[in-house]
């Protein structure tokens, strides 16, 4: 997958192209992350990207001009990766606080792209007629102040990424179900066995994998209650944990 970014801080997109689980995925090229700086196409000796706003008021506007060179070099070297470069396989994307917040399944959905250009702003925002004729659909990571959108464009790549075929190789099984089926994770343990005079939950040394599983989901079902009963409403469980329920029901009722 093609990912084009627009920022004035290229050098931040280090944190996903060169650690961890995205880092391998560019090495092994399953995934391109190439960073445009708008400041390469302006024309002045000052190689000017903001503006004061017309109409007054504090900061800067990031002017239109420049992102729109960056936007269209975006698009021809998407076509050069191989994208079809339109709104529904290449989407030109801002991330910006009146955009739809970004969930798991807009996630999914995004995996089938070709590719994506996303636009970061900063100071003020962007001229608003960049904004009309240039961006698809708008993205936001939350109901936050922040000073960029770079975060938000790396957080979105994260949660991409992770979700295209064959990068979470074999530790798929494990990780992928336990975050996407929409329930809070259970608690994890790993060596020494005690801590802190605290020893580990005995079902989980116990080899039994359907008690551990068991346990495991018991555990994901309590939290999402307690802690986040928004998700909890929102849960559909598979037929295997429709009977899970059942039990568990049965089980507190004794
Ligand atoms: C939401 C709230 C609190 C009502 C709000 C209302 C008005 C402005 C902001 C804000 O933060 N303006 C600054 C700005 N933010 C973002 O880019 C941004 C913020 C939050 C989630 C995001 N997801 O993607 C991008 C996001 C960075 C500098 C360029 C202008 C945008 C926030």
């Amino acid at each position: 997958m093609y990912f084009a970014v627009i920022s004035i801080f290229p050098e931040m997109f280090a944190t996903i192209r060169e650690f961890g689980i995205t880092g391998r995925a560019v090495t092994q090229e399953q995934v391109t992350i190439e960073c445009i700086n708008p400041r390469d196409y302006t024309t002045d000796n000052y190689r000017r990207i903001d503006e004061r706003p017309y109409g007054g008021g504090p900061g800067m506007v990031m002017m239109a001009e420049p992102l729109s060179k960056a936007i269209e070099d975006a698009r021809l070297r998407a076509k050069e990766y191989g994208c079809r470069v339109d709104s529904e396989h290449c989407p030109v994307i801002y991330m910006s606080p009146q955009g739809q917040t970004l969930s798991e399944s807009s996630v999914v959905g995004m995996t089938y792209y070709d590719g994506m250009i996303l636009l970061c702003g900063r100071y003020e925002g962007i001229d608003e007629r960049l904004l009309s004729q240039y961006v698809d659909m708008e993205v936001s990571l939350g109901d936050y102040v922040l000073t960029g959108g770079e975060l938000p464009a790396m957080v979105l790549m994260d949660s991409v990424i992770r979700r295209l075929p064959d990068i979470m190789g074999d530790d798929k099984s494990a990780e992928q179900d336990s975050f996407v089926d929409g329930l809070l994770d259970c608690p994890h343990y790993t060596k020494p066995h005690e801590f802190a005079g605290m020893a580990v939950p005995e079902v989980l040394l116990s080899g039994h994998h359907a008690n551990i599983a068991k346990w495991r989901f018991a555990q994901q079902v309590s939290r999402t209650q307690t802690r986040r009963p928004d998700l909890w409403q929102a849960f559909t469980p598979t037929v295997e944990q429709a009977k899970w329920l059942e039990a568990l029901a049965k089980a507190d009722k004794k």
